[in-house]
């Protein structure tokens, strides 16, 4: 018999709604629910605004949420505070884009890596020995790819992905088993993608990470994720096994976003190009959120908001009219 695994991560029915001037409010998370089993790589897409960046720093708590429940390594955080939060620090940690901004211009290298490492206690609750600390940082440079004389240098003296490389080696410092990764390789070149991309998978292979990997390109999420999430305004509307959603999507957001990437399987008929822009999730319509763009919206879509349900094994979709693959 073989005993449940416990997700890493498990989301239910999560909202965070951020208040703005005028009494109005907007609902950047609005009832997600998934989980990230041990190992895996999950993908979250959608277009920009429709919520990955929140969820992602949600699922971190390194945003307050409005209500639902996080539950992390089978603990509730959901509201610990900063305090109780601190142990668990270490082991979830978030990777941003790279941005000059990202990495303290004035510090080296080996510095700005060494700061979580004294700063967090080992898993003994001993402080680290600066032998240990240096070990360890000359360890994460051949983790990531770099050369150790890249320790005493300064983030401008490095491209954009190197930058990165540094920025996935101060996240994995502390050996984190679950990593946020919130739009990782956008800012870079096509051809250092693939490489940060290629980085990525080999981490995973060799730390047994677990990832949740933010992207609005589709074709970056199809090479690396095993399952992927498709957010639209604030909700998850497909979620599944990748080559089941991205080459046989059931919900026509997914099929229009997927019309973009170069496919070898033509599903021609579903390849829909997305129109209008999407809503404001201030005032977000009634019925099936994607109602407005959806090329076969019917009156139901309007008055009745679909929910999650199977399309078929690992394939969920939230249409009341999901589209059918052959
Ligand atoms: N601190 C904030 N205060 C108010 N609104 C916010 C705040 N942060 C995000 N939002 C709004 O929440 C919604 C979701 O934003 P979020 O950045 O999570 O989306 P995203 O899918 O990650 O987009 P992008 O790819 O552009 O970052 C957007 O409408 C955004 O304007």
């Amino acid at each position: 018999m073989t005993l449940p695994v416990t997700p890493l991560l498990a989301i239910r029915d999560l909202h965070k709604t951020y208040r703005l001037a005028h009494g109005e409010s907007l609902k950047a998370v609005d009832g997600v629910s998934l989980s990230v089993m041990p190992g895996e790589m999950l993908g979250l897409v959608g277009e920009s605004g429709c919520g990955k960046s929140t969820l992602g720093r949600c699922m971190l708590r390194l945003t307050d949420v409005s209500s639902g429940q996080i539950l992390f390594e089978g603990r509730d955080i959901t509201t610990m505070g900063e305090r109780s939060l601190r142990p668990l620090r270490p082991r979830m940690q978030m990777v941003f884009q790279d941005s000059n901004a990202s990495l303290n211009p004035r510090r080296r290298i080996g510095d700005l890596l060494a700061e979580p490492l004294r700063v967090h206690r080992d898993a003994d609750g001993h402080r680290r020995s600066a032998t240990v600390i240096a070990d360890r940082l000359h360890e994460l440079m051949n983790l990531v790819g770099l050369p150790p004389a890249a320790l005493d240098r300064y983030a401008h003296e490095f491209s954009g992905g190197q930058r990165q490389r540094i920025n996935i080696a101060r996240a994995l410092a502390l050996s984190p088993r679950l990593i946020v990764a919130d739009e990782p390789v956008s800012a870079l070149d096509v051809s250092v993608q693939a490489q940060i991309v290629n980085l990525f998978a080999d981490l995973q292979a060799q730390l047994g990470l677990t990832y949740v990997f933010v992207a609005h390109d589709l074709a970056v999420v199809r090479q690396i994720s095993d399952r992927v999430a498709v957010m639209y305004l604030g909700a998850v509307v497909e979620l599944g096994e990748t080559d089941s959603v991205l080459h046989h999507p059931a919900h026509p957001y997914t099929a229009a976003l997927t019309a973009a990437i170069p496919r070898p399987v033509v599903g021609g008929d579903r390849a829909i190009p997305l129109r209008g822009d999407v809503p404001s999730p201030i005032s977000r319509p009634d019925g099936c959120r994607f109602h407005t763009r959806c090329p076969h919206a019917r009156d139901r879509c309007r008055s009745e908001e679909p929910r999650l349900r199977p399309i078929r094994p690992g394939h969920e979709a939230a249409c009341h009219f999901p589209l059918l693959s052959e």
